[in-house]
């Protein structure tokens, strides 16, 4: 017995549970950015689709028996179809966002000077084949009957797949397989079953004579079958188009100075209308380095990077290429001279970007390439020190220059020749390497998200951030005992080994055991007082940042935990890490509930 709310089952039954399903997975990582490209794509398949649906419905090419609809409709649509063009858009376009969130968009822009050929010719293929197909379309609608659907579905949607190719053609190509294909072939696959079992009760109907009645499987028509190919195909190339925009106003602020929490409309406009030889392919390249610089070096910040978005996101990764680089350049030097000589230059990169001295007449791109080899360039180009303040990356610094007194002290096996004295000393230390660091994210945080926030705001913000990055440093610090003592480094302070009975020279001698298990969970023990005060305020972080912030900082100290639940046997076979697995679920317990 059919019902008069057959169609609207189908909604109730099989695309709202999903796009309800969908939403709470992505929920955690939605942004209002992402809210507005999906409304912006809903109003113009809503527009587009509207009138042409309108049209079928008038010659009879689709007919919706009066028994399986509920009734009221617009301009000749019923209300359950035009549903369908909104919550199709929305679960495609979630579909897209989700499995395109690990990627970093700026990466894969294209203009005449960085496109491989196989993009350049995949492009004008692309290009070809729609007009191709959208010529077919139209020859099928002239010659009428059987082939009418198939043209009319051909000649409607590709042009503006055609339109958008056009566009973001190169930059769709680009991208991974996984974010173009997946999120069309996934959704198209579940429509192609919901309108098996649809079509198969009679929900709506495709009037014979304008149908080739050929069926991909069970009762489902190859025209049915076709429109929800293309329309998928038509929704993830607009969600791209939008990602190609708003990477370019991201990326560049030689184009795009001031990019507001939401970049406008007309921004947008100004994106699609800049010509693509101004892309700055020098910053893109310096991105690359970034990426890979963080990619290969810490797996906890990779993994979070991905969760913001936007500017501060591109910020960040500059940030941690800057201070890793610098790390670098100081770890690896191999005497006390080269130590010097790098932070001598590290500082007077700072003088000259942010005029301290006197000496100042050069210019920070000709004292980089003066100063530092290639490889380096990038991280120190491309930091986003006009944003930054200057005494933590100062601070900065001299906490490296403290590291490399482990490396070239002049009686290595002396304990008064160690850096880390007291407790106070391994603070100060902290401080300078990971307390800075904080207050440095922070700062981009401000910066990108709530430029007005109060000062009192700012201040309980700094305040906290530095506390929490010498909370992660003690974990760092509790995580390579064994590592840091096979360089003859001991970050221990000396009052702590007395009390445990122990010499500088015996801890690096045997990094394992009780003993140290116990300096150990003392070290873990301060790390998770301070990350408990400082947590707190992190709830005051503005929310687009909270989430990913909170997200990063627990995926460190989940280091933490691990180590204090791992027994000796885990921590003598090496690093304690955390795996996978854990750190997805310590993600999204973060993003969940912050
Ligand atoms: C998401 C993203 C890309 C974040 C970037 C964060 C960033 C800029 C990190 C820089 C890290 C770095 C290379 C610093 C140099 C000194 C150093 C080595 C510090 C240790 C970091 C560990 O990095 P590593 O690469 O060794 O990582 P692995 O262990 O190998 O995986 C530190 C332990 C310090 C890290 C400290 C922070 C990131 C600061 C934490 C504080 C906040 C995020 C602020 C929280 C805000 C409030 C209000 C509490």
């Amino acid at each position: 017995m059919k019902m008069a709310y057959d169609y609207a089952l189908v909604h109730l039954k099989f695309t709202i549970p999903l796009a309800l399903l969908l939403t709470g997975i992505a929920y955690p990582i939605l942004h209002r950015i992402h809210f507005l490209q999906i409304a912006s794509l809903i109003v113009l398949s809503f527009t587009a689709t509207l009138p042409w649906d309108s049209y079928l419905v008038k010659q009879k090419v689709w007919t919706y028996p009066p028994d399986a609809i509920i009734g009221p409709r617009l301009w000749r649509v019923p209300i359950e179809e035009l549903f369908f063009f909104v919550i199709q858009t929305y679960i495609t376009s979630l579909f897209y966002i989700l499995l395109s969130k690990p990627l970093f968009h700026p990466l894969y822009l294209k203009n005449q000077r960085n496109t491989p050929a196989w993009i350049s010719r995949g492009k004008l293929l692309g290009q070809g084949i729609l007009i191709a197909l959208t010529l077919y379309g139209a020859h099928l609608i002239r010659a009428g009957g059987t082939g009418t659907y198939l043209g009319l579905i051909l000649a409607w949607a590709l042009p503006f797949a055609l339109i958008t190719f056009t566009a973001a053609g190169k930059f769709i190509l680009s991208l991974p397989l996984t974010s173009t294909v997946l999120p069309i072939l996934i959704p198209t696959i579940y429509l192609w079953l919901v309108d098996e079992l649809a079509l198969g009760r009679g929900t709506w109907s495709i009037q014979s004579g304008t149908k080739l009645d050929v069926r991909l499987f069970g009762a489902l028509e190859i025209e049915e079958a076709t429109f929800f190919l293309v329309t998928n195909m038509l929704i993830v190339f607009g969600q791209a188009v939008f990602d190609q925009y708003l990477a370019v106003i991201f990326a560049f602020p030689h184009l795009f100075p001031t990019v507001t929490r939401y970049p406008t409309p007309m921004m947008i406009v100004q994106s699609r209308l800049l010509n693509t030889s101004q892309y700055d392919l020098e910053r893109i390249r310096g991105l690359e380095d970034a990426v890979l610089r963080l990619k290969r070096k810490s797996r906890s910040f990779y993994l979070a990077n991905s969760l913001f978005i936007g500017r501060l996101r591109i910020d960040l990764i500059l940030l941690y290429s800057f201070c890793r680089l610098a790390d670098d350049l100081v770890d690896d030097s191999k005497s006390q001279a080269e130590v010097h000589s790098w932070t001598s230059k590290l500082y007077r990169y700072l003088d000259v970007h942010y005029k301290t001295k006197a000496a100042s007449t050069i210019t920070p791109s000709q004292y980089i390439s003066e100063a530092f080899p290639p490889s380096a360039r990038s991280a120190l180009t491309y930091l986003p020190a006009s944003i930054l303040p200057p005494e933590p990356l100062y601070e900065l610094i001299q906490g490296f220059e403290m590291d490399s007194q482990f490396s070239f002290s002049t009686s290595p096996t002396s304990s008064e020749s160690f850096p880390i004295q007291t407790e106070a000393d391994l603070d100060r230390y902290g401080q300078c390497v990971a307390g800075t660091v904080g207050e440095l994210c922070v700062a981009l945080i401000i910066h990108h998200c709530d430029p007005h926030m109060p000062a009192e705001k700012q201040q309980l913000l700094r305040s906290a951030s530095r506390r929490m990055g010498v909370a992660l440093q003690y974990v760092n610090i509790a995580r390579d005992i064994v590592t840091d003592a096979e360089m003859g480094r001991v970050y221990i302070p000396a009052t702590w080994l007395k009390e445990a009975g122990l010499t500088h020279a015996e801890l690096i001698a045997s990094p394992r055991g009780p003993v140290v298990e116990a300096l150990r969970k003392r070290l873990l023990d301060d790390a998770f007082s301070m990350y408990r005060a400082a947590r707190p305020s992190m709830d005051q972080i503005p929310s687009d940042a909270r989430g990913p912030m909170v997200g990063a900082v627990e995926t460190y100290m989940e280091i933490g935990r691990v180590l204090r639940e791992s027994d000796e046997f885990v921590l003598r076979k090496g690093k304690a890490t955390v795996p996978k697995f854990r750190r997805g679920k310590t993600i999204l317990k973060a993003l969940y509930t912050s």
